[in-house]
């Protein structure tokens, strides 16, 4: 999973160097962080009439698309911030590890 992210984060490097006219993600960078940061907020809405329209139908389909929308749009402001997707993974690691789950798991293994 996090090799998608990774392999995600090292595009979202290299479109920082391209004209804003060859692709979504530098013409995002090009008009700015607040442009960014209000892409996120729509497909936060998204995402949200999405899964309770998804509670009502059962169908999962579209929430998902919409989420993975959602997470695309905070990894290119990550990214406009200077910050990478394992930044994230990192953190989400780190309180995982606290949480001793990691430890539990490990040892039901052996
Ligand atoms: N994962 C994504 C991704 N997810 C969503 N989107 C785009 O995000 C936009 C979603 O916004 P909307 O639904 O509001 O659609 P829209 O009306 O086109 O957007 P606006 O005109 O309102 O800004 C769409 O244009 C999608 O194509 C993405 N665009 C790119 N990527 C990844 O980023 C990489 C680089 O993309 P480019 O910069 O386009 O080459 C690609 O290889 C992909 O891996």
């Amino acid at each position: 999973m996090s090799d998608v992210l990774k392999a995600l984060g090292d595009i979202l490097e290299e479109r920082k160097g391209a004209s804003a006219d060859s692709s979504y993600v530098a013409s995002l960078y090009h008009k700015g962080l607040n442009k960014i940061l209000e892409k996120v907020g729509e497909e936060a809405t998204e995402t949200i009439l999405a899964a309770k329209d998804a509670e009502r139908s059962g169908e999962n389909s579209d929430v998902i698309y919409e989420t993975a929308d959602l997470w695309f749009h905070t990894l290119v402001a990550l990214a406009q911030l200077g910050e990478r997707p394992e930044a994230v993974i990192n953190e989400l690691a780190r309180r995982f590890n606290m949480s001793g789950l990691e430890e539990k798991a490990s040892r039901t293994e052996k």
